[in-house]
């Protein structure tokens, strides 16, 4: 049976775009728009997250090397987005359908109003039968305040609009058990919500043009599929890959969603580099929150609190040993929440609702 998705975020990494010498693959690219409009015939809405900016810029000139790597990279982006959107443009008009350029940063999720005025420019783009096509600013954006890679970004604007799939094109098959290039490894065509031991499997390997590698993938297609999304990874150089993976005729790697997560839940998921606040839980605690049942944090699970943050900000949990455990939104303040360290019956700190535990690996 096919897959009927009404809403997919597809990603394409750079390694998909660009050919062995750095420049962009504009057949790839060409037999990409096809495919997206063949779905787009079947009322699905699509929105493309692309990498390539920066191998476009290097089809257009060549750098000094007297400036630096990050300068040079601003060059490369900014000159190179303009000629990636305008093939997208050129290519899609040809297929009858209109897409638009959305570049953003990672402040652009830092506040929930900003957020949600992003996710209404997406809603009037999709309204309009629009293709946004997104990437990172990547003349703004560098360094410590970039996204780990388009993934990232991929995996936030899923959450952000309630996709029903992500689907995540790279230039392997998918996650394989061991090192894709070795003979005997195999992909893993299903991971499930309780997969541990990703970094077992996963090498710190990148292909030539890719920024995050197999790691970020993973932990963040786990962390989407825990928010009620699908998540695919596949072969963007197989002919035909996107209709054939709707119809599961295509060798992939697929991440099973678990109950879909409130839209505010989503945002908090995705929230860890605005939290203000820090707090460590206790075993029976951590046992609670990640057991089946919905469950709240109560101060009486609580051990300390590290740092300081006002009601309403988001705080990031901790175990005892210091392990990462979740992030959530404070019903009161620190200063409340130190009186009642360790205390019974008293009102939780974070409601459920408000709650958003990583998967454990
Ligand atoms: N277990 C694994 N399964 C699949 N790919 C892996 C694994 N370990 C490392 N990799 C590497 O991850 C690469 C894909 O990630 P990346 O370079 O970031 O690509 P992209 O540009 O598509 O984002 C693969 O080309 C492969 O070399
Ligand atoms: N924004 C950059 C790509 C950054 C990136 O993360 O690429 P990828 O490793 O393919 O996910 C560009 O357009 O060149």
């Amino acid at each position: 049976m096919s897959l009927n998705y009404k809403r997919i975020v597809i990603k394409v990494g750079s390694n998909v775009l660009t050919k062995a010498n750095g420049l962009p693959d504009l057949e790839r690219i060409e037999h990409l728009v096809d495919q997206i409009s063949r779905i787009k015939t079947q009322n699905t809405e699509v929105i493309l997250v692309s990498s390539g900016a920066v191998a476009s810029g290097k089809s257009l000139l060549s750098a000094s090397d007297k400036f630096d790597a990050v300068a040079t990279r601003q060059l490369f982006a900014s000159i190179g987005q303009v000629k990636l959107i305008n093939k997208y443009s050129e290519l899609f008009e040809k297929k009858g359908l209109v897409c638009a350029q959305v570049l953003v940063t990672k402040e652009d999720f830092r506040d929930r109003l900003h957020y949600l005025n992003m996710k209404n420019c997406f809603h009037i783009l999709l309204k309009h039968n629009v293709i946004p096509v997104v990437n990172e600013n990547d003349v703004i954006s560098v360094t410590e305040l970039m996204f780990t890679d388009n993934d990232e970004l991929a995996g936030l604007i899923a959450s952000q609009l309630n996709a029903d799939a992500l689907i995540i094109l790279t230039n392997v098959d998918g996650i394989f058990d061991g090192d894709p290039k070795e003979a005997g490894s195999k992909v893993i065509e299903q991971i499930d919500q309780d997969f541990k031991g990703f970094s077992g499997i996963i090498s710190a390997k990148k292909s030539e043009f890719g920024r995050g590698g197999m790691m970020t993938k993973s932990t963040m297609a786990q962390k989407v599929a825990r928010l009620g999304i699908a998540v695919h990874i596949a072969n963007g150089t197989t002919p035909d890959v996107l209709p054939r993976l709707l119809k599961r005729e295509v060798l992939s790697t697929y991440f099973v969603p678990q109950k879909t997560a409130s839209g505010k839940k989503k945002w908090i998921a995705h929230s860890e580099n605005y939290a203000t606040g820090l707090v460590r839980i206790n075993d029976g605690a951590k046992v609670a929150l990640t057991s089946a049942k919905a469950s709240s944090l109560l101060p009486v699970g609580l051990v300390a609190v590290e740092k300081d943050f006002k009601k309403g900000e988001i705080i990031r949990l901790i175990d005892e040993a210091g392990l990462n455990i979740g992030l959530g939104i404070a019903e009161y303040g620190s200063e409340k929440a130190r009186e009642r360290l360790g205390v019974k019956n008293q009102k939780a700190l974070i409601h459920y609702d408000y709650l958003f535990l990583n998967p454990q690996n």
